[in-house]
C-alpha cells in the first residue's frame, strides 16, 4: 500500500471505532482487517500503529481541536496528531491528494487546523489535569487515591507500548529450550526478571506462527499475569479452582506448577470463553484440568463446599493495568462501570470462599490498579469473613521473586515492575 492509502485505511477504521464507542478498539481492528484481506501483515502494523497513537493522546487531541472550534471528524484527528507530532516529517499535503485510494485533499478548515497546530507540543499547559494524563475526569480521584505523588510517573508508563511476554510451558521443555527454538525461527527473546517462567520478546513479532507456540512450548501471557499463577502457589496433587477461568490463561499455568498431577477445574459463567479453552489446554498438554460452567443456583458449588486447597479468584475489573494495551479503554470506561465491578467482585469472592477448605488458600486478583478494586475489597472481605487472614507467599513453595509481597498483597505497575497493573491477595482459610 502507498503512504496514502494506509492513511485513509486508519482513517476509516478511526471513523469505525467513532461510530461504535462501546466496542473495544482491538475487537474492532481485528473485524476491519478481516474485512479487508488485501491489506498485508506490514500495512496492517503501521495502520494499527497510527490508530493507537492516537488513541493514546485522545483527550489532548480532542482538547486541541474543540479549542480551534472545527469539527470533531476521524480526518481532524489524524491531522492534529501529525501537526503535534514532536519529530513530524510526514506532509499532509503529499498524502491527502484525493488521488486513487488516497484521502480526499485537505479543505479549508483542516489545513488551518494544522497550520495553527504545527511546532505546538502535545501537552498545554492550559490543559486540565485529566486531560493531560489522559483519563476521565471522574477517575481522576481515585488514581491520585491509589498512586499519590507518583501518579504522573505512573501514567506516563501506562502510556507507554506493552512488551510481547510469553510463559514457558515446563509441562514440554525448559526456557533455554525454548529460547533456542525462538531464536531458531529469528524470534529473540530473554529472561524475565521476575517471572521464573517467563521470556521477553524484543519489538512486535508473529509467535502464533512460531512451531514453539503451536507445538505449545510457549504461551502468551503477560510477567504480571505469570505472576498471579506463582502466588497461588498450585503444586502437584492439590485440587485447585480457578474461579473466573475465562479462557484458561492461568489455568494453563497452574497445571504447569501442579506438573499435570491433581485436578484442576476451570470455571467461568461464560460458555464461549471457556469454550476457548479447549485448544489451548490440548495444545498445552495438560491432563489434570476440567471446566464446569457456573450457572444461577449451581449446585456443582454447594456439593464441593470446603474441598479446595486454592482457588484463585481473577476477578472481572475495569482493567485499568491494561491501558498499555486498550488505551482505549480509559476513554470507555464509566463511574458507573466500576461501581457495578465492586459489587460483582465482593459477590464472586464471597461465593468463591466457599469452596476452600480449612487451611487451604484463596488468591484474589485483578489486572486493576485501582485501590476500590484492590486492597478496599481484601479489607471489606476479611471483615466479613473472619476465619480467613492474609498471609506472605508460602516460604516452602514460592514461585513469586522475594521482595514482592510481605504482608501477602502484590500490586504491579508498568512503571515499578515493567509488566502489566495487577493485584494479587493470598488469604488462607483458618483449620
Ligand atoms: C479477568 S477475566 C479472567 C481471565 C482469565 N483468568 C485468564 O487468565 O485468561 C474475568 C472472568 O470472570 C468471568 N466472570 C464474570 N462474572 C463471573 C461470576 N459471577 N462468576 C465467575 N466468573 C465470572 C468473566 O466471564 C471473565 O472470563
Amino acid at each position: 500500500m502507498t503512504p496514502s492509502a494506509r492513511l485513509s485505511a486508519a482513517i476509516d477504521l478511526l471513523a469505525a471505532m467513532e461510530a461504535t464507542p462501546q466496542r473495544p478498539a482491538d475487537a474492532l481492528a481485528n473485524a476491519f482487517f478481516r474485512e479487508r484481506r488485501y491489506i498485508g501483515g506490514g500495512d496492517r502494523r503501521a495502520i494499527s500503529a497510527r490508530v493507537w497513537r492516537i488513541l493514546r493522546h485522545w483527550r489532548r487531541l480532542e482538547w486541541w481541536i474543540g479549542r480551534a472550534g472545527v469539527a470533531f471528524t476521524p480526518r481532524m484527528l489524524v491531522l492534529a496528531m501529525m501537526a503535534l507530532e514532536p519529530d513530524g516529517k510526514e506532509n499532509p499535503q503529499t498524502l491527502f491528494t484525493g488521488e486513487r485510494y488516497a484521502p480526499l485533499s485537505l479543505t479549508g478548515p483542516e489545513q488551518a487546523l494544522y497550520n495553527q497546530l504545527r511546532g505546538q507540543s502535545i501537552t498545554h499547559a492550559d490543559m486540565p489535569r485529566a486531560v493531560r494524563l489522559e483519563v476521565p475526569d471522574w477517575l481522576l480521584p481515585r488514581l491520585e487515591r491509589t498512586f499519590g505523588d507518583a501518579l504522573e510517573a505512573e501514567l506516563a508508563a501506562m502510556e507507554g507500548e506493552a512488551t510481547l511476554d510469553l510463559r514457558v510451558n515446563l509441562l514440554k521443555g525448559d526456557r533455554g529450550r525454548a529460547r533456542a527454538a525462538l531464536e531458531a525461527e529469528g524470534i529473540h527473546a530473554t529472561d524475565t526478571t521476575l517471572s521464573p517462567w517467563g521470556l521477553r520478546v524484543a519489538g512486535r513479532q508473529p509467535i502464533t506462527s512460531s512451531t514453539a507456540f503451536r507445538e505449545g512450548l510457549v504461551e502468551i501471557q503477560d510477567e504480571g499475569s505469570q505472576l498471579v499463577v506463582a502466588a497461588v502457589g498450585a503444586r502437584p496433587g492439590m485440587r485447585v479452582l480457578d474461579y473466573c477461568a475465562g479462557a484458561a490463561g492461568k489455568t494453563l499455568g497452574m497445571a504447569m506448577t501442579m506438573e499435570n498431577r491433581g485436578h484442576i477445574v476451570a470455571c467461568d459463567v461464560s460458555e464461549p470463553r471457556l469454550e476457548g479453552a479447549v485448544r489451548r489446554l490440548r495444545r498445552a498438554g495438560v491432563h489434570n484440568a476440567e471446566r464446569h460452567l457456573l450457572v444461577t443456583g449451581d449446585r456443582w458449588a454447594r456439593r464441593r463446599a470446603g474441598s479446595f486447597d486454592r482457588v484463585l479468584v481473577d476477578a472481572p475489573c475495569t482493567g485499568t493495568g491494561t491501558w498499555r494495551r486498550n488505551p482505549d479503554a480509559r476513554l470507555r470506561l464509566r463511574e458507573q462501570d466500576l461501581l457495578e465491578l465492586t459489587a460483582k467482585q465482593a459477590d464472586i469472592m464471597d461465593r468463591a470462599a466457599t469452596l476452600v477448605r480449612p487451611g487451604g488458600r484463596m488468591v484474589y486478583a485483578t489486572c486493576s490498579v485501582l485501590r476500590e478494586e484492590n486492597s478496599d475489597q481484601i479489607a471489606a472481605f476479611l471483615a466479613r469473613n473472619p476465619d480467613f487472614s492474609l498471609v506472605a507467599p508460602d516460604s516452602v513453595h514460592d514461585d513469586l521473586p522475594p521482595g514482592l509481597s510481605t504482608d501477602g498483597q502484590v500490586s504491579l505497575t508498568p512503571r515499578q515492575h515493567h509488566t502489566d497493573g495487577f493485584f494479587a491477595a493470598i488469604m488462607q482459610r483458618k483449620s
